[in-house]
């Protein structure tokens, strides 16, 4: 299939920087750098997040995820993965900026471990101190149209609801609230964490977000590759299906072939 004029301009912009993959892949759970790199071509991913505090971004003594994506190719998403504070998230963001010069990042601050749900009072106080010292917050969230309301005030340039709890692989939960989110939203909305498999994407997409954030789903399969490349279709197929608008739902059948003309 070629691309129609339609589908090759179709960029999407946070904080003013223009993309045209609405998939963003993670860097963890991968057997190694090497798979990694592999999967985020195959995604055809412009940006990845990095859990600072987890992966290898600054030690040239050990192996460096720099050496395998190249930062000048592809964006780097610093997240705070493992931050159950305000400030330890905040500190951790700090320390990117001063290691890489990163100032778009990933929000997160968890509320336990079990679910991995984040703490929203953490998040929105975190999200202002950042946009404040001149961060470009994407934040990690819950799915509920008011805190997204309250975090876009608070400065977070793109508004990420969970799909499902990170790493669990349920799909998209709740798609009424997902929906709601997108329509009251003034920045970009990415669905994140809880994506299992391609159509997951597809319906985050259907629903008009702007993306999607997985990491799972891609490390965790059989074949990370073919999954990868998997999700890559799935968004673009889920973005195309979104803009062409779908055929409005009936109660009873209708049939195919015109009964027109009929004798
Ligand atoms: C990688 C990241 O930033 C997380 O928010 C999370 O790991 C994504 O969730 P899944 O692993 O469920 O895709």
């Amino acid at each position: 299939m070629t691309d129609t004029p339609a589908a090759t301009a179709d960029t999407w912009t946070v904080a003013g920087r223009t993309f045209t993959s609405r998939l963003i892949v993670g860097t963890g759970k991968y057997k190694d750098f090497e798979q990694n790199a592999a999967a985020v071509e195959a995604s055809g991913a412009e940006i990845v997040t990095v859990a600072v505090r987890r992966v290898n971004i600054s030690d040239p003594k050990a192996p460096m995820l720099t050496d395998f994506i190249d930062p000048k190719k592809i964006t780097y998403l610093p997240n705070t993965a493992g931050c159950f504070t305000a400030d330890d998230a905040i500190r951790t963001l700090r320390l990117a900026r001063e290691a890489g010069g990163w100032d778009l990042v990933k929000l997160e601050v968890l509320g336990e471990a079990r679910t991995l749900y984040p703490d929203m009072r953490e998040t929105l106080k975190a999200c202002e101190v950042l946009a404040k010292e001149g961060f470009a917050p994407m934040v990690y969230c819950v799915d509920d149209p008011i805190a997204a309301k309250q975090l876009e005030e608070a400065g977070a340039v793109a508004i990420m609801p969970l799909g499902a709890p990170i790493g669990s692989g349920l799909g998209i939960q709740n798609k009424v609230t997902v929906r709601l989110i997108v329509e009251g939203a003034n920045v970009p909305v990415l669905v994140d964490a809880g994506v299992g498999t391609a159509s997951d994407a597809a319906v985050a997409m259907e629903l008009g977000c702007d993306g999607v954030l997985m990491n799972t789903a891609i490390a965790e399969a059989k074949d990370p590759l073919r999954m990868a490349r998997a999700m890559k279709l799935s968004v673009q197929a889920g973005r195309d299906a979104y803009l062409a608008g779908r055929m409005a739902t009936r109660r009873y059948a209708d049939p195919s072939s015109p009964l027109a003309g009929l004798i």
